[in-house]
C-alpha cells in the first residue's frame, strides 16, 4: 500500500518540479535583462560630498569631505577624502595680477573635479574663505582686494560645482571653526565631553580658543562665541591675533632691530654664517610694520645670522606688549585671556615647525626643549645646509626663529607653565582629516551639527548655533553667521581683529 502510495504521490511533485524550475529560468532571464538595461546607468552614489578652499596667507589649499548619502540626518560622519595644495603664494601676493589668484586654482580645480563623481558635482557645495593675508590686504589697499576676490569668484563660478561664496572669515570665526574641527573629529561633541582647546599658527594670524568654566562673555564680549550643538551649551573663549602668524612675526622682529635703518643687522635668531640682503621697502610693506618703517634707510641691509637661542628669545619677546591690561589678566597687547583650562590641540605652523625640529613630545621638560633649540639655532649654517639639502631655504632658514616663536608665544604669550605645557598635543591630522578651520566651517554652513542630540524632541532649529556677544547661549535670534550672503560679503570689514 505504501509503495502504490508513494507511486501516486510522485507524479504531481514531478509536475510542480518542472514549473518551478521554469519558473526560476523566466525570472534570472527578466534580471538579466534588466541588469544589461541598468548597466548604462550611473549607479546610486554612496556618498555626498562638500569642497572648501582655505585661502590662507601663505598659501591655499583645497579639502573635500565626504559623508554618507543615506544618513541625511545628522548622524553619518564627516570626513576628508582627498585635498589639493596650490602651487604658489596665498591669493593675497595677487593683489598686482588678480587674475593671476583666479588661475592659480586650476590645477586644484581640476583634481577636485576628478575626485568627486560627476553625477554630484551639480549638489556639491563649494566655498572659499580667506583669512589673515587677505584681512591685511583689505587694510592695505581695499580695492586690491575686491579684485582679487572678483577674480577668484569668476574662476569657481565656472566651476561644475555649486559654489557658495568667496569671504573673509572673521578671526574669531577662525578660532572658533577651528575649535569645532577638533572636537568634532575627536567625537566630543556628540557626548557632551570635555573638549579641547585650539591652538592654530598661520603665516599672518594665530587663533587660541577653549571652553573656560570661568568665562561668559561679561568682561570682554568680543572674545566669546556661545555654541549649542547636539543639546549641549558652550561658551568659547577665542581671540585672534592679526600680525602674530609667524611670518608677519618675523616682520615686526626684524622691523624692531632696523628702527634706526642700519646697513647691516647681526640677528641671533639665524644661524651663524647665514647671510642675506634684505630690502626695506619688501621688509616694511605690510600694514604690520609699514608705521615702523625708518624714516632715511638705505635701499636694503645685510642679515647676518649669530645663532643665538637666548638672545633670540630676548628679541622674539620684544615684539609683545605686556605692559597694560584693563581686565582682570591678559595675554599679551591688552588682550583679555581668561586662566586655560583643559587640553589643546595645537596645529598648522605648530606642526610644521616642532615636527621640523623634532620637539612635538611637549611631555618633555621645558629646559630639555630649550637645550635643542639653543643647540639647533647654534648650528653653522652651511652644516644646516648639507644635513638638509631637499628642505625648501626659506623655511630652513627660519625654523630657529620660527621655535623660538612658538616656545614664546605659548609660555610668554599665552601663559602656559612647565605644568599646562604638556596638555598641548601638536598635531595634523585627526583620524585621516586635517585640523584647522575649514571642516568646521563647512559642516556649519551646510547645517551638519545640530543644535539638540538627535534624539531629544525637535524643539530647536537644526542649524549649527552660533551666537557672538555677550547674551549668552539661551539668547534668541539668527546668529551672525547667518546673515552672511556670502556674494554680498565677499570683503569684510576685519573689525574684529586687532591690530597692536
Ligand atoms: N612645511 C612647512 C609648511 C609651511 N611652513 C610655514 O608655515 C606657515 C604657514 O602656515 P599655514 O598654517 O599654512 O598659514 P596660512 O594659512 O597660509 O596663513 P594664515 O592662517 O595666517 O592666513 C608659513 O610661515 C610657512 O612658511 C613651514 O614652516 N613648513
Ligand atoms: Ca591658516
Amino acid at each position: 500500500m505504501s509503495e502504490q502510495r508513494e507511486m501516486k504521490e510522485a507524479s504531481p511533485g514531478y509536475r510542480t518540479v518542472t514549473i518551478f524550475v521554469a519558473g526560476i529560468a523566466v525570472i534570472a532571464l527578466v534580471a538579466l535583462v534588466t541588469v544589461g538595461v541598468l548597466q548604462n546607468k550611473p549607479l546610486p552614489q554612496k556618498y555626498k560630498y562638500g569642497i572648501v578652499m582655505d585661502a590662507g596667507s601663505s598659501h591655499t589649499a583645497l579639502y573635500i569631505y565626504q559623508w554618507p548619502a543615506e544618513k541625511d540626518n545628522n548622524t553619518g560622519r564627516v570626513t576628508q577624502t582627498d585635498s589639493c595644495r596650490v602651487d604658489g603664494p596665498g591669493i593675497s601676493s595677487y593683489a598686482s595680477n588678480p587674475r593671476g589668484a583666479g588661475e592659480s586654482l586650476g590645477d586644484c580645480m581640476l583634481k577636485a573635479r576628478q575626485a568627486v563623481p560627476s553625477s554630484r558635482h551639480g549638489e556639491t557645495p563649494l566655498y572659499l574663505g580667506a583669512t589673515a593675508g587677505m584681512r591685511l590686504l583689505n587694510i592695505e589697499n581695499a580695492s586690491a582686494s575686491d579684485a582679487v576676490f572678483q577674480a577668484v569668484e569668476a574662476a569657481l563660478h565656472s566651476s561644475p560645482f555649486s559654489f557658495r561664496g568667496a569671504r573673509i572669515l572673521s578671526g574669531q570665526e577662525e578660532g572658533a571653526f577651528g575649535w569645532v574641527t577638533v572636537n568634532y573629529l575627536d567625537d566630543r561633541l556628540t557626548q557632551g565631553q570635555e573638549t579641547t582647546g585650539a591652538l592654530d599658527l598661520g603665516g599672518a594670524s594665530t587663533q587660541i580658543s577653549f571652553v573656560s568654566a570661568r568665562f561668559d562673555g561679561t568682561e570682554s564680549p568680543h572674545n566669546l562665541m556661545t555654541f549649542r550643538l547636539y543639546g549641549n551649551d558652550y561658551n568659547l573663549y577665542t581671540h585672534s591675533y592679526l600680525c602674530y602668524g609667524k611670518d608677519q612675526a618675523l616682520r615686526k622682529m626684524l622691523a624692531l632691530q632696523t628702527a634706526s635703518g642700519p646697513t647691516s643687522l647681526s640677528d641671533p635668531c639665524f644661524h651663524p654664517g647665514y647671510i642675506r640682503t634684505r630690502d626695506y621697502s619688501e621688509l616694511y610693506a605690510s600694514p604690520c610694520v609699514a608705521r615702523s618703517k625708518p624714516q632715511a634707510s638705505p635701499r636694503n641691509f645685510t642679515l647676518k645670522g649669530t645663532g643665538d637661542f637666548d638672545s633670540c628669545r630676548t628679541a622674539v619677546k620684544k615684539i609683545f606688549d605686556f605692559s597694560k591690561c584693563n581686565f582682570s589678566r591678559c595675554s599679551f597687547n591688552g588682550v583679555f585671556q581668561p586662566e586655560l583650562q583643559g587640553s589643546f590641540g595645537a596645529f598648522s605652523a605648530y606642526y610644521f615647525v616642532l615636527d621640523f625640529l623634532n620637539l612635538t613630545d611637549t611631555s618633555a621638560p621645558m629646559e630639555t626643549i630649550k637645550d635643542k633649540l639653543r643647540e639647533y639655532c647654534a648650528t653653522p649654517w652651511a652644516d644646516m645646509q648639507r644635513q638638509h639639502p631637499s628642505t625648501k631655504v626659506k623655511y630652513l632658514a627660519e625654523y630657529c626663529f620660527s621655535g623660538t616663536y612658538i616656545l614664546t608665544l605659548l609660555t610668554e604669550g599665552y601663559n602656559f607653565t612647565a605644568d599646562t605645557f604638556k596638555e598641548i598635543t601638536i598635531i595634523r591630522k585627526i583620524k585621516g582629516s586635517d585640523a584647522g578651520w575649514t571642516l568646521g566651517y563647512m559642516l556649519n554652513l551646510t547645517n551638519m551639527i545640530p543644535a539638540e542630540a538627535p534624539d531629544a524632541p525637535p524643539a530647536a532649529p537644526r542649524r549649527l548655533r552660533v551666537h557672538h556677544g555677550a547674551h549668552g547661549p539661551a539668547a534668541g535670534g539668527p546668529s551672525p553667521l547667518h546673515h552672511l550672503h556670502p556674494q554680498q560679503d565677499s570683503v569684510l570689514q576685519p573689525a574684529q581683529d586687532r591690530m597692536s
